[in-house]
């Protein structure tokens, strides 16, 4: 199995990928965390966000792959703690299917990603930027694993 994060953006400031990276690159073989990042629609004066929204959301599904089980990140999601979160990503990789973790741009998600939702994960009741968003969930997701595991990492 393996976890993909796609999210809205590119181009992440230096302090962003190196944080990233820094969690990313930890993940087994067996459990790789990819990530896909989809170009955020054009912002101007006259733009036409529903439409930026739909386009995003549209690029987001077709980086899916099929049968994968789709998790949006959302402020309004369940809260997990690391143990919730490590009993989920059991049985995630019980279930074999790939997961894909969907983080939504400025305005956040597309309402097609929210309803092709199989859960709705909140890291916090803050909203954060969305930069911020990748690397809190790529260390979350990986004191999961350490959890999983019986790893050193996560020590209570
Ligand atoms: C800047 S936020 C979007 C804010 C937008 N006004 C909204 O209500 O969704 C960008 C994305 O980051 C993710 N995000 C931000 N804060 C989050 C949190 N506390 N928990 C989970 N995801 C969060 C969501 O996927 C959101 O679509």
């Amino acid at each position: 199995m393996k976890l993909m994060l796609i999210a809205v953006g590119t181009k992440m400031p230096d302090w962003v990928t190196t944080a990233y990276e820094e969690y990313a690159r930890r993940f087994p073989r067996d459990l790789p965390l990819d990530l896909i990042e989809i170009p955020a629609g054009k912002r101007g004066k006259n733009a036409d966000i529903k439409r930026i929204l739909e386009t995003e959301g549209e690029k987001m599904l077709a980086a899916v792959p099929k049968g994968a089980r789709i998790i949006t990140l959302e402020v309004e999601g369940a809260n997990w703690s690391s143990p919730q979160l490590a009993q989920k990503l059991t049985q995630w990789q019980m279930d074999g299917r790939d997961v894909c973790l969907l983080v939504g741009g400025p305005e956040g998600l597309a309402p097609a990603c929210i309803a092709a939702s199989e859960g709705k994960w909140s890291l916090s009741a803050l909203t954060m930027p969305h930069p911020m968003v990748r690397v809190v969930l790529a260390e979350s997701l990986y004191r999961a694993w350490s959890i999983s595991t019986n790893h050193p990492y996560h020590r209570e």
